[in-house]
């Protein structure tokens, strides 16, 4: 039988809200508990936090499925005074509406189980079953310096992503504001900020305010037609060892883009095409070898292509994730409205010497 994803989306928007609550308390202290992970990124203790609240509430509604998420729990087991810091956030967050808390599961017992958790989301991925992806603070840079993060959640089916959300913080509410990564002087007037973005496979994408309790009533957004393209609006990393910037500035001349990128952390770059507010996504390798995690695309990828839009990699297929913790058969990530898609591939290639 079909099935409509309707609590899966419920659990997931709420998990999500949840886990935000946890992140937006990190971000307005100026000591993140950071530390630097093997490969050198940094992870907070925000991180480690959204995750573990996230899977609480996943094994609470969804035992048997398994989890991809992005940190894991190895740092902590050796660090009391991390550890206890995370444990104080995780067991002080909750949903203000207790019906939707209750949907979430209720509390985790100790610091043990709250590590044994974080642990959950070590599953390999794969071709097969129900897999949940979480990135728990996607740009934890972009968290750092005080720019845009998102927190991310989708549901894998056989490979096929059919559930996606993703949680920005400090995004603007409104679907029509204009496209910039600037969340305003006064960092701490959350006024008018945090969204939480879906989709359901075949059912369409929408926004909604993200708030405290349970969840306000969402809108359909979808993508803007562009008809001409010196009006378009194209975004990309901040980061520039997470995209070739340089090539990305070429494409955009050759498309006939007059307006600068716009560079903006994380997800909140699909969120922000999807309903419209800029159009084009690139993100062009810097190197051959490193592959993109499915955490980092997973919700994105649906949450465009249901508002109407096309994601491919730079060589032109479906992001795949289907082949493990990462998008090893890809390079790269193209997204555009689908009617243009075509054409920006086209000068991609031409750019990338892939034609
Ligand atoms: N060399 C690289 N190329 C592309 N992406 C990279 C990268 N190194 C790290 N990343 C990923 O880039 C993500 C942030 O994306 P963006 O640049 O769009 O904000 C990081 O997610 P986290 O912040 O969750 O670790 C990380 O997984
Ligand atoms: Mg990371
Ligand atoms: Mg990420
Ligand atoms: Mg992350």
């Amino acid at each position: 039988m079909a099935s409509n994803y309707l609590k899966e989306l419920e659990v997931a928007l709420l998990a999500v809200q949840r886990a935000v609550r946890l992140t937006k308390r990190v971000f307005h202290e100026k000591a993140k508990g950071t530390v630097s992970k093997d490969d050198k990124s940094p992870v907070t203790i925000g991180d480690f936090g959204a995750q573990a609240l996230i899977i609480s509430a996943l094994k609470a509604n969804f035992p048997h499925d398994e989890i991809v998420a992005e940190e894991e729990p190895a740092q902590l087991r050796e660090d009391a005074a991390l550890r206890d810091q995370i444990w104080e956030l995780v067991r002080n967050t909750k949903l203000d509406d207790a019906a939707a808390e209750g949907l979430l599961g209720g509390s985790i017992p100790d610091v043990d189980a709250m590590l044994d958790l974080i642990d959950k989301g070590n599953s390999k991925g794969g071709p097969r079953g129900r897999i949940w992806t979480i990135d728990p603070i996607d740009g934890t840079k972009g968290f750092l310096r005080g720019g845009q993060y998102a927190v991310c959640l989708a549901l894998l089916e056989d490979g096929q992503v059919k559930v996606g959300v993703l949680g920005c913080p400090n995004l603007p509410v409104d679907d029509s504001a204009p496209l910039t990564a600037d969340i305003g002087a006064n960092q701490s007037d959350d006024e008018g900020r945090g969204v939480l973005f879906s989709a359901v496979e075949g059912q369409g994408a929408m926004s909604r305010p993200l708030g405290t309790g349970g969840l306000s009533e969402g809108k359909t957004i979808s993508m803007k037609p562009i008809t001409n393209m010196s009006d378009a609006s194209f975004c990309e990393s901040v980061e520039a060892g997470h995209s070739n910037q340089s090539e990305s500035a070429q494409i955009a001349q050759k498309l006939g883009i007059t307006n600068p990128s716009v560079r903006m952390d994380s997800q909140a770059k699909y969120g922000s095409i999807a309903r419209g507010a800029g159009d084009i996504y690139l993100r062009l390798p810097t190197s051959k070898t490193y592959q993109e995690k499915i955490w980092d695309h997973a919700a994105g990828d649906l949450i465009v292509r249901e508002a109407g839009g096309q994601v491919t990699d730079t060589k032109g297929a479906r992001l795949d994730f289907s082949v493990g913790r990462t998008l090893a058969s890809n390079s790269g990530v193209v997204a555009a409205p689908a009617v243009v898609h075509g054409q920006v591939l086209d000068v991609v290639q031409q750019v990338l010497g892939l034609k």
